[in-house]
């Protein structure tokens, strides 16, 4: 059984590996990672951190309601409730939300779309989509200021235990069904965006 001090440490170290990628400029950003089921619990990034910074005071564990279990005067990720919605509708163990210059351009550019498509690319195998003729559809939504309303239009997206979805010129938010599939899907996304924004520039 891998006691929460590990689930801490795992997000930790996923936490500095995006750092490491620049992928929490300016604290943006936020990580969960579940700890417990029935109640369900999880970790969330302490909100308006320097994320690129390792110290004891980066995550609390909250409930399904995003509510702190323990004493704290941290307070939880502003949008924390994107992730009370993956952990209340899918069987997710970690979440993970970066905002990154590719993602924001993408979810301009194809905003209006409400979705961008990748097909005939090798790293759509990361969502296990194995034919040759998949597609992988990744939803955008706006990104409305008002985070429950914001969480209420995100959580019609939640339609497997792994998954991503892009709010427009704000950033990206994945799940997986631990810390090692949310990190690679994030990594194919961030992928993928950064090969759509190059050939767009060299066609
Ligand atoms: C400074 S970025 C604006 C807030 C945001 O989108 C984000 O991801 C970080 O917010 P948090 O409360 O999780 O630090
Ligand atoms: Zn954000």
């Amino acid at each position: 059984m891998i006691t929460l001090r590990g689930r801490w440490e795992e997000l930790a170290d996923i936490k500095d590996e995006l750092a490491r990628r620049d992928w929490f400029m300016g604290t943006s950003g936020n990580l969960a990672i579940k700890v417990n089921d029935n109640p369900t619990e999880f970790l969330v990034t302490a909100s308006g951190k320097d994320k690129n910074k390792r110290t004891k005071e980066d995550f609390l564990h909250v409930n399904i309601n995003g509510e702190p279990i323990e004493e704290t005067i941290l307070k939880p990720s502003a949008e924390t409730l994107l992730h009370c919605a993956i952990y209340s509708k899918t069987s997710a163990g970690c979440s993970l939300h970066v905002h990154t210059v590719a993602n924001n351009v993408i979810s301009e550019l194809y905003g209006n779309q409400g979705k961008i498509n990748f097909q005939g690319l090798e790293l759509i195998k990361a969502f296990d989509l194995w034919e040759e003729d998949a597609i992988l559809s990744i939803p955008i939504i706006p990104n409305h200021a008002h985070i429950p309303r914001l969480a209420e239009e995100f959580q019609t997206y939640l339609d497997g235990d792994k998954g991503a979805v892009l709010i427009r010129n704000h950033g990206i938010t994945v799940w997986g069904r631990d810390g090692f599939e949310a990190k690679k899907l994030l990594e194919a996304c961030e992928f993928l965006f950064q090969y759509q924004l190059t050939l767009r520039q060299i066609k």
